[in-house]
């Protein structure tokens, strides 16, 4: 399925970025020499380059060359970028889409040009293995572009469009919350070594139960607590060593752990 619009530039080819391309290219959406990958350090990207990617340092000959300009730098990196790519910019051709957590469409024209398109996107590391959850929102009222976006992002996982406001709960939610649940997943694996498996072993049988307890969400559009109380038998293991979670306050930490993140989320740019 190659996509048939032209070359695409991501700024900023750090863990987000690469994982964006290595995931556009699975999905046969673009071929290696369709992505322009920069970074300041270009020399890291060999590997990429020898797989056929277009690498390189210099944003403003990147940009040039895109029709689709992918910002994913640090909050802190965003305005040096923007400054050095600004005359670059052509809002006839070209869209901008922002990974970039904390920093608002209006923020990114702000920097450039009143007339750039902007869309936001928020995905997460999954990405690299079409398996992203990944939120899209813009200030702008232009269909075309969000409904191009969506297409891009839907051939590496799953999209939502939200309001723009909640970019930053997104942020939290679902890019942030991948690191949530694999700290999960790996202390799951420790109980599990405690108990008596070999420490790999415990890591793939807890990885494989995480994913089976996602997809009789996803798959049976259930409620947890309904797959909860399967599994619960009356006076049982599974509910005692849930109520011993909660008593230790595993809900309330990845409650509070997702709100300490959304606040950051929405600070990042402004506190730079
Ligand atoms: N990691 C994640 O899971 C997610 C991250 N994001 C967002 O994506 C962005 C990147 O995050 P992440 O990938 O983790 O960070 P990284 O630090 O891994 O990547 C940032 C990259 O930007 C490069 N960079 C810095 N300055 C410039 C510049 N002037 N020109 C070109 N490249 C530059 C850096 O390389 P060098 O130093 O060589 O220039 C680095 O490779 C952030 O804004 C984050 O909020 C969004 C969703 C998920
Ligand atoms: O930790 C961060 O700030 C970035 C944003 C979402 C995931 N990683």
């Amino acid at each position: 399925m190659q996509n048939s619009t032209a070359r695409i530039a991501i700024l900023g080819s750090g863990n987000i970025g690469v994982s964006l391309a290595k995931g556009l290219v699975k999905a046969g959406f673009y071929a290696p020499a369709d992505i322009i990958l920069t970074r300041r350090n270009s020399a890291a990207l060999a590997p990429l380059a020898e797989a056929g990617y277009g690498t390189s340092a210099d944003n403003l000959a990147a940009v040039r060359e895109a029709d689709i300009v992918v910002l994913a730098v640090l909050p802190q990196q965003l305005n040096k970028v923007l400054d050095g790519i600004r005359e670059g910019l052509d809002a006839d051709r070209q869209l901008l889409i922002s990974v970039i957590s904390g920093v608002s469409c209006q923020d990114i024209r702000t920097q450039t040009s009143a007339d750039v398109r902007v869309v936001r996107a928020m995905p997460n590391t999954a990405i690299g293995i079409g398996q992203s959850m990944t939120c899209i929102a813009s200030d702008q009222d232009r269909e075309e572009d969000l409904t191009l976006v969506e297409k891009l992002f839907d051939t590496v996982g799953t999209t939502v469009r939200i309001n723009e406001e909640l970019m930053t709960s997104a942020t939290a939610l679902c890019a942030c919350g991948v690191a949530f649940f694999l700290r999960a997943i790996r202390a799951a694996s420790q109980g599990g070594t405690e108990i008596g498996f070999h420490a790999p072993d415990a890591l793939r049988m807890a990885a494989q139960t995480a994913k089976g307890a996602a997809d009789l969400l996803l798959q049976l559009a259930s409620h947890p607590e309904q797959e909860i109380d399967k599994v619960t038998s009356p006076k049982g293991c599974t509910i005692a060593g849930l109520n011993e979670m909660e008593h230790h306050g595993f809900s309330s930490a990845l409650i509070k752990g997702i709100k300490l993140s959304a606040d950051k989320a929405g600070r990042l740019y402004k506190d730079e």
